[in-house]
């Protein structure tokens, strides 16, 4: 559906040059629900701008949805939805009559359209809405309406640039079972960006992580999890020293440190691991006394490969 190869953007601005992205290659297959995390500033947006077709690339290629980028950007257009991080309806403009006047101007005939409009505004809890202006609805109320104008055309893939941004934890709930309808009910292939850690974890199968215009790494949550950050493991010993020894020879052992009668190191996979170093432990003499094992996070799996945490990172510095 999306298939990407050194894409790249630089921005000049005021003398200076912000190679925004840079270079970046991305495959998303049919119906998958991907998401591109990464810090303020990381050239997330200008990535879905640029696969949108709203802003040209200065370098790479892309098909998009069956169509070159380059060459055939009316034809991305048709297949895509896009939504922006700002409010697609006027607000002054009642809900239905918007979305009517938009599908008209997909083409489509004045009662398919209103058929289709009905239909999604019912799908998307809108339905007892659509006589109110948009500018009177809730946040929540309106990025609903904002990803029902991305649809109205059925498109096969949609671009959703940070859904959930300053919503509330319900709101944000409701729209991400929403969202999962896009792909679950309209077959729609799903690509989010988000700096949002647990938005990521309730809605993506598939990661991309972007830091300074680079993509730093790519997988599953959970593989990338497991893989890169692993478990952090916490002992308590009665012989710090030779528990040390003791772990340092097991070759999944990592970044192995001492604090006391504690013992704290990451393993890719905590459950298997400790009961054998456990044994270990046993046959050297050394007591456990306590055991403390931590899933790692989408942040730990950053911070791993950053050294700054997700959180903490704020806007990623222009890079040189
Ligand atoms: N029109 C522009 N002119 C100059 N620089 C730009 C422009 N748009 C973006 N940039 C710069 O490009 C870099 C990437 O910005 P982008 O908006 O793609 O990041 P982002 O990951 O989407 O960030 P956010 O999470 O804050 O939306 C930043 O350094 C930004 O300042």
């Amino acid at each position: 559906m999306i298939k990407v190869r050194g894409l790249a953007k630089t921005f000049k601005t005021r003398g200076r040059t912000v190679p925004a992205v840079q270079g970046v290659d991305i495959d998303v297959a049919e119906g998958e629900m991907v998401g591109f995390l990464g810090p303020n500033g990381a050239g997330k947006s200008t990535t879905l701008r640029m696969l949108a077709t709203l802003l040209r690339p200065s370098a790479g290629e892309a098909v998009v949805a069956g169509c070159d980028l380059l060459s055939d950007p009316s034809g991305v257009r048709r297949r895509i939805g896009y939504v922006g991080q700002g409010n697609g309806a006027g607000a002054g403009q009642r809900v239905a009559e918007e979305l009517i006047t938009q599908a008209r101007l997909y083409g489509m005939p004045a009662a398919a359209a209103r058929e289709r409009v009905g239909e999604l505004l019912e799908r998307f809890d809108l339905a007892a809405l659509g006589e109110r202006t948009a500018g009177t609805l809730s946040g929540g109320q309106r990025r609903r309406l904002d990803i029902v104008m991305g649809v109205l055309h059925q498109p096969r893939l949609i671009f959703l640039d940070e859904p959930s941004t300053a919503l509330d934890p319900q709101s944000r709930n409701n729209l991400w079972q929403h969202i999962r309808s896009l792909r679950d009910e309209h077959n729609c292939t799903v690509f989010l960006t988000t700096h949002y850690l647990d938005e990521v974890d309730a809605l993506c199968e598939r990661i991309l992580i972007i830091d300074a215009g680079r993509i730093i790494a790519e997988g599953s949550p959970d593989v990338l999890k497991a893989e890169i950050s692993g478990d952090q493991v916490t002992l308590g010993v009665s012989d710090p020293a030779e528990a040390a020894a003791t772990v340092t020879r097991e070759p999944e052992v990592q970044d192995l440190t001492t604090h006391g009668t504690h013992l704290s190191f990451r393993v890719p996979g905590g459950d298997t691991v400790v009961p054998v170093l456990m044994r270990a432990l046993d046959a050297a003499g050394v007591t456990v006394t306590s055991v403390q094992i931590q899933r790692p996070t989408l942040d730990d799996v950053f911070l791993t490969l950053t050294g700054r945490s997700l959180r903490e990172a704020g806007p990623t510095p222009d890079p040189a």
